[in-house]
């Protein structure tokens, strides 16, 4: 009798009972996507990477493309100016609630980051030797930089002068500081930090580092990479690379002595940001254990090296003989070489490995297109 007044029940509120299964359903569903894209297969905190000019950051930016791509992040695409501005960054595509990773060339402005980025974003960034930074830039940017094209002609009527050798002689010579083309061509890397560089000085340099979860040393890539993981919550898988933007061997300027003392004088300030960051990397190695670090870094060495062999045919391959898709951006004055990939790969392994060696501009492009739907405007490409 009982079980007859139930049934009866039931079937008079069988509408509310739907709608309340699928209520029920639907939240769970939705709690589901969230906690998986928050919690569950999404571990990695939002992440600003600030892509510092001419230290290896290419290299670690492809790296954040690949596991941004996979976890289907939302990046923030900002247009390059001399000062990084909230108001520069595209819109958040439909769908999103958070930008989850921005990692272009900006000149850093951390109040302007925080309007565009969750409070909870962790920043990185990379720094390298400063003398090699240095002699890098001035090749990539001799024709763009203003200080730098002035130097370069001054060398032509010199017999076997570099320009680089040229203006290290004089650098104030040819150097207008008030141009703002000229931002790199003193203390790139305090350029990138936004520091002001005419009154720049150790205290600031300080707070400002300290800004950072890590500052990653191009010298130490692959320990830096393990603390990037910590980070991040990687899986080993997520930081094999190789390395890319190099110049071909015949872009680089070989350095004397008294050419290596003079960038280093002229660029004080960033021997002082990179000595820095460098005893702050020590503390993190120290803090993380060092034997336990060597130990990652071999394991990361062995799984790139086999990504390596597994997706290479050939490195340090000319432009000239690359196709369109995997030919890096080249300057007027360096050449940069690229890699060409396998063709006996799976159709899942070659776009793995494609994008491996994908320079930034297409990756870039690639990922613009796959979040908005439409083609970029004109990337950077300072
Ligand atoms: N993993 C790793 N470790 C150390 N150095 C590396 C690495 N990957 C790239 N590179 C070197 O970094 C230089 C390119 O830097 P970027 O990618 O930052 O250049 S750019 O500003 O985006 O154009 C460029 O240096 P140069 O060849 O001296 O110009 C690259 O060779």
């Amino acid at each position: 009798m009982k079980h007859h007044w139930w049934l009866l029940k039931l079937w008079r509120y069988r509408t509310a009972g739907l709608l309340l299964i699928l209520g029920v359903t639907s939240l769970t569903i939705l709690l589901g996507t969230y906690f998986l894209k928050h919690l569950g297969g999404r571990h990695t905190p939002p992440v600003v990477f600030l892509k510092t000019h001419k230290t290896g950051s290419s290299t670690v930016q492809n790296l954040l493309f690949r596991m941004g791509e996979m976890h289907g992040a939302t990046f923030a695409f900002p247009s390059y100016t001399y000062q990084f501005e909230a108001d520069l960054v595209d819109e958040l595509p439909e769908g999103s609630s958070q930008f989850d990773i921005l990692c272009s060339h900006m000149r850093l402005n951390t109040e302007e980051l925080k309007k565009v980025m969750p409070p909870n974003t962790v920043y990185v960034t990379i720094l390298r030797d400063p003398v090699q930074t240095f002699e890098s830039v001035f090749s990539y940017y001799t024709f763009s930089v203003p200080a730098f094209s002035l130097a370069k002609k001054a060398a032509e009527t010199t017999a076997n002068r570099s320009a680089l050798s040229v203006f290290m002689e004089s650098p104030e010579s040819f150097w207008d500081p008030k141009l703002p083309e000229n931002g790199l061509a003193r203390n790139p890397m305090s350029f990138d930090f936004g520091l002001d560089l005419q009154h720049g000085n150790a205290a600031n340099l300080t707070a400002l580092a300290e800004a950072f979860h890590l500052i990653m040393i191009a010298e130490r890539f692959d320990e830096s990479l393990v603390l990037l993981q910590a980070l991040l919550k990687l899986k080993l898988e997520e930081l094999v690379y190789v390395h890319l933007n190099a110049r071909s061997a015949r872009s680089i300027t070989p350095l004397d002595e008294t050419t290596r003392a003079r960038i280093g004088a002229w660029n004080l300030l960033d021997i002082q940001l990179y000595d820095f960051s460098l005893k702050l990397f020590q503390k993190k190695v120290e803090q993380y254990g060092a034997e336990r670090l060597k130990r990652e870094v071999d394991l990361l060495r062995a799984s790139s090296s086999r990504i390596r062999q597994k997706c290479v045919a050939r490195r340090d391959v000319s432009p000239e003989e690359l196709e369109e898709l995997v030919r890096p951006w080249q300057s007027d004055s360096a050449t940069i070489v690229g890699y060409n990939v396998r063709d006996n790969l799976t159709k899942e392994e070659q776009g793995f490995c494609m994008r491996l060696v994908l320079p930034e501009l297409q990756y870039h492009a690639h990922l613009y297109f796959k979040q908005y739907g439409r083609a970029m405007r004109p990337v950077p490409t300072e």
